[in-house]
């Protein structure tokens, strides 16, 4: 086989009229989360897991311009490359999706760099917060807890051993871990995995002063927990220069 007509035989998986087909899903997702701030300068990104099926962006690239030919493809089960583009690396954040997939079986998971993430971040590491704060980021009673579930399950069901699932409610306290960053993105994944683990409620894990980590079932709850979550970071950052507190 030649390098072109392999080339165009890999093309079937990422080349579809359906906009919500995860090649052009994951185009236009970054064209609208760069305009929010939260995948400028290459950083961030976005990936979706559909059937057996990976879907990766290009490392190191402007992700509001990225195409649908510029995606990866790997296989879920063998972790093989279905899909290469030539010239390009597949993104460093791919360890990180996969964790979200294997331990959450998420189907997709989007990565920030929002400064509000960030700043969040910053806030719980400082000394204004108790020792015991500094490494989760938990609120209570705002009305936004409500569009976070329990784990990214997205399901009203009780889960084995009693824990409840389905999205929290107002009372409930919201708590997101908060890792230490690494030097090289791909390094973040063992820490995220230990997080994970740790934390079965989570549907996210912050990255000091790096951004943050979210998944959910699908696209649309990945995107909509995206959305709460960056509310929520915003909201508690102002709360912090009026001097009021998330938590009591
Ligand atoms: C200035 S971005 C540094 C790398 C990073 O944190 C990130 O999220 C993007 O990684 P990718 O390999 O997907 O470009
Ligand atoms: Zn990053």
């Amino acid at each position: 086989m030649t390098e072109a007509s392999q080339h165009n035989e890999t093309d079937e998986l990422v080349r579809s009229d359906d906009p919500l087909h995860p090649a052009n899903h994951i185009s236009d997702l970054c064209r609208r989360f760069h305009t929010l701030g939260w995948v400028t300068g290459t950083g961030g990104g976005v990936s979706i897991r559909h059937g057996d099926h990976i879907y990766l962006a290009p490392s190191g690239v402007q992700k509001e311009m990225m195409q649908p030919t510029d995606m990866f493809v790997m296989d879920y089960e063998t972790k093989e490359y279905l899909r290469r583009p030539k010239v390009l690396k597949p993104s460093a954040c791919t360890p990180l999706f996969l964790a979200a997939y294997t331990h959450r079986n998420a189907g997709c998971c989007i990565h920030t760099h929002s400064q509000w993430a960030v700043l969040i971040t910053l806030i719980c590491e400082s000394g204004l917060q108790k020792p015991s704060e500094r490494n989760v980021f938990s609120i209570k009673e705002i009305e936004q807890i409500k569009g976070i579930s329990r784990g990214g399950s997205g399901s009203d069901e009780v889960a084995e051993g009693g824990r409840k699932l389905g999205n929290l409610g107002y009372h409930d306290t919201m708590m997101i871990p908060i890792i230490e960053n690494t030097a090289h993105e791909e390094d973040l994944k063992d820490t995220l995995q230990k997080a994970i683990e740790e934390w079965p409620e989570t549907c996210a894990v912050l990255v000091k002063r790096h951004g943050v980590y979210v998944w959910g079932k699908d696209v649309a709850q990945a995107k909509t927990q995206a959305e709460s979550l960056d509310y929520l970071f915003q909201l508690a950052v102002e709360m912090h220069k009026l001097g009021l507190k998330w938590v009591s």
